[in-house]
């Protein structure tokens, strides 16, 4: 079935604040684009700092109201009802998340779609069925105390999301939000606002209190991302995005001492060992480097290949690069756009910087012949690179498009110092039958997750987030509990 990139009509997209959809009150829009055709297919109303203000306020009275004095299984209930209706208007959320990002229907109906769903259901579970600690105390006098915890929610917190995975990264935060009793505001990315607008209408849909959930639009500094990280009744801060940035909104955080938890950029290696099965690797890489058009933060930029099996490697990932088509909305092998012209500039522009530094182009490099409605999209070529220097700033930078370099190594403690250069440290992979190895190498990775033969398979449960330029704390099951809930110790002499 073909994407539904071109709407006849150009909608409205508005900002949601205390149940209901407001313009901006300045009257200010930007346009929202097709990536798969360039074409400008909806208006969006900017919040301004009142708005922002005001989803704030409605947010902080709704703490105070019916969703501040429900019980955890009133709260669960309803975040459940949330899931359930996210999946019965899957067809509504596919079709706003294809036009928004010009993915291709099957990665969105198989990865988003369903994950926006899951990010509720789970998190209704692991607030359910988590404990908190206990301890019995022994007492000067010879008697005992019993202490207990309790969690209590945050209170406000603002959710700044970027345009890869909207729906997906966004509610990976509402969910566990909402399920520890915080309320949020959400500001989407510029380029991605429609889902989040779209789940305004399924939190009224489930009766959700009015001001639980809200979403303001725009941009970041000096429009609705620095309003609301500025507005001193944010109690902590959630952002998915590049390290600047994160840089940018922990200074913010730092008046008033919020909390913040941060998943930034990456510059993510594969090591492959010459007895790693070498279809399962291909697979797996080929998913890495170019699902979502390398738009992944989790996707591979580096891989590093033992000597023997180098020339072989290289020879079949140019078969599977070969095999994406940019541009064939309809066909299975669609490797779907970049999300503006603004990135498809950037990426291109390390595409010609790769050349400079001494790259052999392997495959690709430039950007694809398309012709018809998509010609005007924002398609690059999926591209493979040797010949790069470790130290090159391709092999350096995070590009967050469809392209990796390979690189030969002759040992592991060679590969482990390689993989581990740089400043980076959000995920790697690495392929190997021996199993000895897979853990040894595993464990010296300096990274927040470590796949070994396999990529992207999550299990929600499980601790996610990176370290050093990465970014800061784990969100994930009990992890994301740690983030959205303040812990009271109480001590009672017995
Ligand atoms: N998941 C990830 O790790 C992602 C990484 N990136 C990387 O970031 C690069 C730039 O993409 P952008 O969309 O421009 O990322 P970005 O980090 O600038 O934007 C992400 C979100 O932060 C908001 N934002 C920007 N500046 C802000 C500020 N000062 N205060 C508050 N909010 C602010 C944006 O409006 C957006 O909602 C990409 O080329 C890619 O390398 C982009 C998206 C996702
Ligand atoms: O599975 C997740 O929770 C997250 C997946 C992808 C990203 O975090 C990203 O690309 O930013």
């Amino acid at each position: 079935m073909a994407n539904e990139i071109t709407p006849a009509v150009t909608d409205t997209i508005l900002n949601f604040i205390g149940g209901a959809y407001r313009r901006g009150s300045t009257g200010k829009t930007f346009d929202n684009f097709a990536p798969a055709t360039g074409l400008r297919i909806g208006t969006v109303h900017e919040a301004s700092e009142a708005d922002v203000a005001d989803a704030v306020a409605a947010a902080k009275a709704a703490l105070n109201g019916p969703w501040g004095k429900m019980t955890t299984a009133e709260r669960v209930k309803l975040i459940s009802a949330v899931a359930t209706e996210i999946e019965r208007r899957a067809d509504d959320f596919l079709a706003a998340e294809v036009a928004d990002t010009g993915k291709p229907r099957h990665v969105a109906s198989h990865i988003d779609i369903p994950r926006g769903a899951a990010n509720f259901r789970m998190f209704a579970d692991v607030i359910s069925t988590t404990p908190t600690e206990s301890f019995a105390t022994a007492t000067p006098d010879g008697g005992q105390a019993l202490n207990y915890a309790v969690r209590k929610p945050k209170g406000v917190i603002a959710v700044i999301c970027p345009w890869n995975f909207p729906l997906l990264l966004m509610t990976w935060k509402v969910g566990p939000a909402l399920a520890c009793g915080n309320t949020v505001v959400v500001k989407p990315s510029e380029e991605t606002p429609r889902t989040a607008a779209l789940l305004g209408e399924v939190m009224n849909a489930v009766g959700m209190p009015e001001g639980v959930y809200n979403v303001v639009h725009g941009f970041g500094a000096g429009s609705a991302g620095e309003f609301l990280t500025s507005n001193p009744d944010i109690d902590a801060i959630t952002f998915t995005g590049e390290t600047g940035t994160g840089q940018a909104i922990m200074q913010k955080a730092a008046v008033g001492v919020r909390d913040i938890s941060f998943e930034l950029g990456g510059k993510n290696p594969a090591v492959v060992f010459a007895d790693a099965d070498l279809d399962k690797v291909v697979e797996g890489l080929s998913r890495s480097v170019f699902l979502n058009t390398g738009q992944v933060c989790l996707g591979t930029e580096r891989v590093y290949v033992e000597r023997p099996v180098f020339d072989e490697f290289v020879k079949r990932m140019t078969v599977a690069a070969k095999a994406f088509k940019p541009g064939a909305t309809g066909d299975p092998a669609y490797l779907g756009p970049l999300i503006s012209a603004e990135h498809q500039e950037k990426v291109l522009g390390y595409y010609a910087r790769a050349v400079a530094e001494g790259a052999t182009v392997v495959t690709g490099g430039g950007v694809p012949a398309i012709s018809g409605d998509e010609a005007g999209g924002f398609y690059v070529e999926p591209t493979l690179w040797t010949g790069l220097a470790h130290d090159s700033s391709v092999m350096r930078e995070e590009i967050f498009g469809p392209c990796c370099g390979v690189i030969p190594f002759d040992a592991e403690d060679e590969v482990i110092g390689l993989a581990n250069d740089t400043d980076y440290g959000l995920c790697a992979t690495i392929w190997t039958e021996n199993l000895s190895r897979a853990h040894r190498v595993a464990a010296s990775m300096q990274v927040g997750v470590c796949w070994v033969n396999c990529w992207f398979l999550r299990d929600l449960r499980t601790a996610f987030g990176g370290s050093g330029h990465s970014g800061i704390g784990r969100e994930g099951g009990v992890h994301s509990l740690e983030f959205y809930t303040e812990t009271e110790n109480i001590c009672v002499k017995l």
